[in-house]
Order: C-alpha cells, then structure tokens, then sequence
C-alpha cells in the first residue's frame, strides 16, 4: 500500500482552501507506486491527484512540478500541477511537501502492440522538444554519478559474473560519457523513467488514445537518447528473455524520430545507451533489493530483470535507429 502518510478528509478539505479546485467530494488512496503517497481527489469541478512527496527534497521538487506545468502548458499530456491561491504549486502536508495535479483519463498496458509504441514514442519526442525552452536545470540525479557511488555498495552482494558484468559496464559507461559523441548529443529535460506503468491510454487495443505519461519525478537534464533507451528495454521486449521485439521496436522509434530526427551522433552511440539505460535499472534495483528503506514494505523489482537486459545487449546485434522520415 503506498499511502504513506494518511490524510483525512477534514485534511483535503483544509487543502483545497488554498485551491480555486471547487468543493471537497472524495478523497481515495492509491494503492500502486513506491515513492510517494498519492490520493485520488474529487472536487464538485474535476478529479485530481494528490501527492505527498515522502523521498524527494523540498529543493528538488520544482524542476518535476514546473517541469509538468511548462509541459502541459504546451499540450503535452502530462498532469497539470494546480496553482494555490497565492501562486504556489508547491504546498505542505503534515510536515511534508505535496502537490495537487489534474488526473490523466486512462490505465496502463501490460502487453502493448504496435500502436501502443508509435504513441508513446511520437509523444516522447513532443516532450522532449517542448521541453528545450524549459529553464529550470537539475541533472538526471540517477545517472552516471549516482551509478558510480552506488556500483560499490551493491557489488559485496553479486556473485563473480554479475560483478565483472557491472564493472565492464560501468567502464564502458564512464569511456563513453568523455566521448567527443557523448558531449554532442542532444539533451534537455527527460523523464528518464517513462515504464509502461508510467503511460496511461484509453479507447480500444486497437485504436488507443494517450491519456498522457505520468511521475515525472525521476526526471532530470540527459541526453534524450538515454530517455528513448529506457523506454525501449521496457516497452519492446520479450519480458521473459528481456530480448527486443523487432516489431514493436521499430514502431516506437520510427514514430519519434518523425517528431525528432536522431543524430548522427545518437546513431552511433545507440547500443552503448541501452546498455546504460539498463545499467541505470539493475543498479537501483540491487540497491532498493539488497538495501531496502526501513520504512519500505512493498515487493522491490526483480534485479535480474535488467541483469538479463544488459546481458543481452552486450551479447545481441541491437538493430540500428531509424534514418531520414
Ligand atoms: N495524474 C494522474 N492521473 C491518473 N492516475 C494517476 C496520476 N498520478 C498517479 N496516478 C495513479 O497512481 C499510481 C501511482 O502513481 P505513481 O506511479 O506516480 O506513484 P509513485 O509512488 O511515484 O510510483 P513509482 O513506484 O512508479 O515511482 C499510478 O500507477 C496511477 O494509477
Ligand atoms: N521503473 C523503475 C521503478 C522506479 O520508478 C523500475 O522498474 O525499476
């Protein structure tokens, strides 16, 4: 149960004192996620979500809530952060930061197909260009840095195998972040965690619509490459093998890259970015595995999960970005 910190009704009604959001009607927590506590809320004007942010520093979080707001503001579906009264987006809660957001039509997919892929992927692409004008700077506070710092507290637990595949994909990682390639890539603000459970859709399997992408609070300044990686080694594979789906694969880029075309530079720094990308999971799930939050009492993620995926991208011929739409 991710509801963290409880909330009354008395507490949301107390709240939306500081919103013009119309009058307190219901108040639900929600069950799924494992960082923050999050709450359905229902005004008599719409439904809203309410999140109590229980890791992330106060200092932090307005890249993520100006971030979403500059995004929305653009047409990309993301929740729209609500302004206070005294044009704060930011409030308090029992102690803790929290921030009332408009809540996306839509559930997520397990299995998603093609057509699932092309939105997620065209939508990606809108966000990252809408995104270029965003001022606010805060690195991908997950990135190479965090992996470096974390690398040697996970390895006592990892057998032999699994260490020598961490520290040559750690090394390969710090080579090509000093590449004359690395430093020519686009980057900007990414969302850097964009899972399936992280987009939401309505209308048919056939006929999807984007209800929009959600938890923007991994989010930070990386090269977009890194952002399509992650997407990739969630969106497109074989779950049981981790081994990329061609077809689907080939959707999801095509439909970015008739937003954004890629770089010669991200054409050839392809490979090593979804080797990143799953170095980025496999270290933080070791971590959150092997050193959970005292507080923590959710099932972490499966390690070996992205162990598998990095494995099969060192081993595997990765097929090549998409060039000239
Ligand atoms: N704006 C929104 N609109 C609709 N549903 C939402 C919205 N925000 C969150 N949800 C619902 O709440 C659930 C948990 O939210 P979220 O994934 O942001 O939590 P979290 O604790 O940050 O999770 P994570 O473990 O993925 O970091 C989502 O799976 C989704 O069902
Ligand atoms: N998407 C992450 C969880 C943190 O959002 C994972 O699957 O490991």
């Amino acid at each position: 149960m991710a509801v963290f910190t409880p909330v009354s009704e008395q507490d949301a009604r107390n709240l939306l004192s500081n919103y013009s959001l119309g009058e307190f009607a219901s108040l639900k927590g929600i069950a799924a996620g494992i960082e923050n506590s999050n709450y359905f809320l229902t005004t008599s004007a719409a439904e809203y979500v309410l999140t109590i942010f229980e890791v992330l520093k106060v200092e932090q979080l307005p890249f993520y809530i100006e971030l979403m707001h500059h995004l929305a503001e653009r047409g990309i579906p993301v929740p729209k952060p609500q302004t206070r009264l005294d044009g704060a987006r930011l409030t308090m809660l029992h102690g803790k930061p929290a921030a009332i957001v408009s809540k996306l039509a839509g559930t997520y997919i397990v299995s998603p197909n093609t057509a699932h892929c092309a939105l997620t992927g065209a939508t990606l692409a809108r966000a990252h260009l809408a995104s270029a004008d965003f001022t606010i700077r805060q690195p991908n506070l997950r990135g190479l840095s965090w992996w470096q710092e974390t690398a040697p507290v996970v390895m006592p637990f990892l057998s032999q195998s699994a260490q020598n595949l961490l520290s040559t994909s750690l090394a390969e990682q710090i080579a090509v972040a000093r590449s004359e390639d690395w430093r020519a890539l686009p980057k900007g603000p990414s969302h850097c965690d964009l899972f399936r459970d992280n987009v939401l859709f309505a209308g048919t399997t056939e006929s999807p619509v984007l209800g929009g992408f959600i938890d923007y609070y991994f989010a930070g300044v990386d090269a977009w490459l890194f952002d399509v990686a992650v997407c990739l080694n969630d969106w497109c594979i074989d779950q049981t093998s981790g081994e990329l789906i061609p077809e689907l694969a080939t959707a999801w880029l095509e439909a970015y890259s008739r937003v954004r075309a890629f770089t010669e530079q991200e054409h050839r720094l392809w490979p090593m970015m979804l080797r990143a990308a799953a170095l980025r999971f496999w270290i933080s799930r070791l971590y959150d595995f092997y050193l959970p939050r005292p507080a923590k009492t959710l099932k972490p993620h499966d390690p070996t999960h992205f162990e598998r995926i990095l494995t099969q991208r060192t081993l595997q011929a990765i097929p090549n970005l998409p060039k000239d739409f």
